[in-house]
Parts: structure tokens; C-alpha cells; sequence
């Protein structure tokens, strides 16, 4: 549309200072965690995503990209279940790393992406997003809402609890998980919306339902069809002010025909199209700020194809996000080219 780009500029002008000068400029932060779950591998999810051509992809969209690496984690030797959560202290620690790893790049003005890792990085990521950007909203997409806490949670894993912690609402449902002193609960449930739900455990339904979440799961997309999803969820989450987005993609909301190597594939996921319709949609606020691309994990491709498969489909919706289009681009040519007077046209 042509309205979008013009009209994205110009809403950019007006924001506050941790949103100015993103545009041209990418900071790429790579976290390669794994023990937010149970299986191994996820740690190489960074490594595959940049072998798939990552960083060039993105400097053809005319980006000056700043690859930061990949932070490094420690494995706390004594580290303790909390109830039946695993690696409490050494998931705490790695999102405190990376939370100040990301609030460094976003006040340096980069937009940032995180390559996971698991989505209990999420945590992190969006905590250090927050302390430049108090008024962020989030969009989560998703098979799962990543909302239990430790009471509810079947798995005990943290990858499965990640919002519990960023949910100011929650905090006196939450209890105290050793390795988390450092953050404090900051994001309100009306800020939030989720997209592609299509596992959700009872103890979430009723959170998300108590708390009145806006969630649009694989059924309402059938429904109302993915255009109106993300009219509705722009709408909800900007409609009263303009401000910097976080967008949380969790590679096992596609079907898992199109993102097999990942640890918790769940059937009936978003197709390739609406995958892409979402990230250009977010794209074209002109408000994107941090995306993380979690659970691509490289050793659960059942064949090298599957994941590649997986790694370019990352890669698709990450260029997307910002700004790729299906339409083409004319940033090399500010007119269509014309032979010189000397030159034959045809033959
Ligand atoms: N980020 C993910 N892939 N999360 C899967 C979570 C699965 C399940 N709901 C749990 O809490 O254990
Ligand atoms: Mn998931
Ligand atoms: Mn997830």
C-alpha cells in the first residue's frame, strides 16, 4: 500500500529517542542456550541461522549490520531443581547476561535481532528491550503461550514459562525462582497478544482467560483469516499510542512440514504465507524494535534438507521483518535504466 511507507516515516519522526535512528542499522546477538528445556542441540540454533546466509540477506536490504557473536553462558555446577524446574540459577543468569547485552545494542540505536537458543531467553531479551524502551509492546507468535508458571507448568521447563516472569499481573501467582532477583516483573497483559496458539496448557488457558490476554490461536486464523488478525492485533496493541514493538518468534508456530528441526512441533501451524503476511505487517508500522528468533534446533532436522528447510525459513521471516518485500525493490535503481544513445537497442 502505498500510504505505509511515507506514513511509517513520519510516525517514526514523532517517537521517543530509543526508537530514532533504527532504521538503518541491525545488531545481530547471538545466544546459543539450551537449558530452558530438555533437549540438546537448540544451543546451535545461531551458528545454523547464520549459515544460512543470514547476515547477507539482510545487508542486501541495504542494512549496515553489526554481528555481535554470541554471548557466552556458564553452566552453574550447583544448580538445584526449584520444585520440578530445572536449571533455575542457570537460566536466571543467562537472561540477566543477555539482558544487559540487549539494552547496551538497543540505547547504541540498532534494531536488534536475538538468534536463540531457547524461548526462556525471552526473559532476557525483552527485559534488557525494556529498560530502554519502558513502553514496548510484545506479539508473540507461537504454538504456546509460554505462560506457565512453576505451579502450573506439566513440564517444568522454562522455556514454557518465559511471559510468568515478564507479567506484572502475575506477580503474587509467581513464586520466588532462585536465579531471578535481578528483574522485577514490568509488562502489563493488555500490552501483549499472541499468535498461532494451537497448545495451550490448562493452567494457561486460565491465565490467559483471567487476565483477559488477546490471543489469536490457528482456529481464530481460519476464521477471520490472517489480513484481519493483524488488523486487530495492531490495532490493540497501537492504537492508543505508537510504540517500539518486540516480536517474539517462536520458529514452531509454522507447521512443522515447514519448520521440522525444532523441540516441540505441534501439528496445524501457520503457513508459509501467513508467517510472512505477519512480519511484513509488522514491518510496515515502522515500529519494530527487537525481534528474537528462538528454537531452531539443528540436531532435530530428520534430514539435511529439513534443516535447511527450517534455517531458511528463519532467515525469510527475519528479512521480512525487515522490510523484504514480495513486491520487489527499487533500491538500486532510482529510474528504470535507458541504453546510451551509442548503444544498439535491439538486435
Ligand atoms: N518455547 C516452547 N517451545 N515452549 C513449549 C512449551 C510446552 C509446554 N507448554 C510446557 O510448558 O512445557
Ligand atoms: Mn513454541
Ligand atoms: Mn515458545
Amino acid at each position: 500500500m502505498a500510504l505505509r511507507g511515507p506514513l511509517s516515516r513520519l510516525l517514526r519522526c514523532t517517537l521517543s529517542s530509543c526508537q530514532q535512528n533504527r532504521s538503518h542499522s541491525v545488531a545481530i546477538l547471538g545466544a546459543p542456550f539450551s537449558k530452558g528445556q530438555k533437549r540438546r542441540g537448540v544451543e546451535h540454533g545461531p551458528k545454523a541461522i547464520r549459515d544460512a546466509g543470514l547476515v547477507e540477506r539482510l545487508s542486501n536490504l541495504d542494512y549496515a549490520v553489526h554481528d555481535f557473536g554470541d554471548l557466552t553462558f556458564k553452566h552453574l555446577e550447583k544448580d538445584e531443581h526449584f520444585m520440578h524446574v530445572p536449571f533455575p540459577r542457570t537460566v536466571g543468569r543467562a537472561n540477566q547476561l543477555l539482558s544487559g547485552a540487549m539494552s547496551g545494542a538497543v540505547g547504541a540505536g540498532h534494531t536488534c535481532i536475538m538468534l536463540g537458543g531457547d524461548h526462556s531467553l525471552a526473559i532476557g531479551s525483552v527485559d534488557g528491550h525494556a529498560q530502554q524502551c519502558p513502553d514496548l509492546c510484545l506479539i508473540w507468535v507461537d504454538a504456546h503461550a509460554d505462560i506457565n508458571t512453576p505451579l502450573t507448568s506439566p513440564s517444568g521447563n522454562l522455556h514454557g514459562q518465559s511471559v510468568a516472569f515478564l507479567l506484572k499481573d502475575l506477580q503474587n501467582k509467581m513464586p520466588q525462582v532462585p536465579g531471578f532477583s535481578w528483574m522485577k516483573p514490568f509488562l502489563s497483559a493488555r500490552d501483549l497478544v499472541y499468535i498461532g496458539l494451537r497448545d495451550v496448557d490448562p493452567g494457561e488457558h486460565i491465565i490467559l482467560k483471567t487476565l483477559g490476554i488477546q490471543y489469536f490461536s490457528m482456529r481464530d486464523i481460519d476464521r477471520m483469516g490472517i489480513q484481519r488478525v493483524m488488523e486487530v492485533t495492531l490495532d490493540h496493541l497501537l492504537a492508543r499510542k505508537q510504540r517500539p514493538i518486540h516480536l517474539s518468534f517462536d520458529i514452531d508456530a509454522f507447521d512443522p512440514s515447514l519448520a521440522p528441526a525444532t523441540g516441540t512441533p505441534v501439528n496445524g501451524g501457520l503457513t508459509y504465507r501467513e508467517g510472512i503476511y505477519v512480519t511484513e505487517e509488522i514491518h510496515n508500522t515502522g515500529l519494530l524494535s527487537v525481534m528474537d528468533v528462538v528454537e531452531v534446533n539443528p540436531t532435530l532436522g530428520a534430514t539435511p534438507e529439513a534443516l535447511e528447510a527450517t534455517t531458511s525459513l528463519a532467515v525469510d521471516v527475519i528479512a521480512s521483518a525487515l522490510g523484504q518485500t514480495r513486491e520487489g525493490a527499487h533500491i538500486a535503481f532510482p529510474k528504470i535504466p535507458e541504453p546510451k544513445e551509442d548503444t544498439e537497442l535491439r538486435l
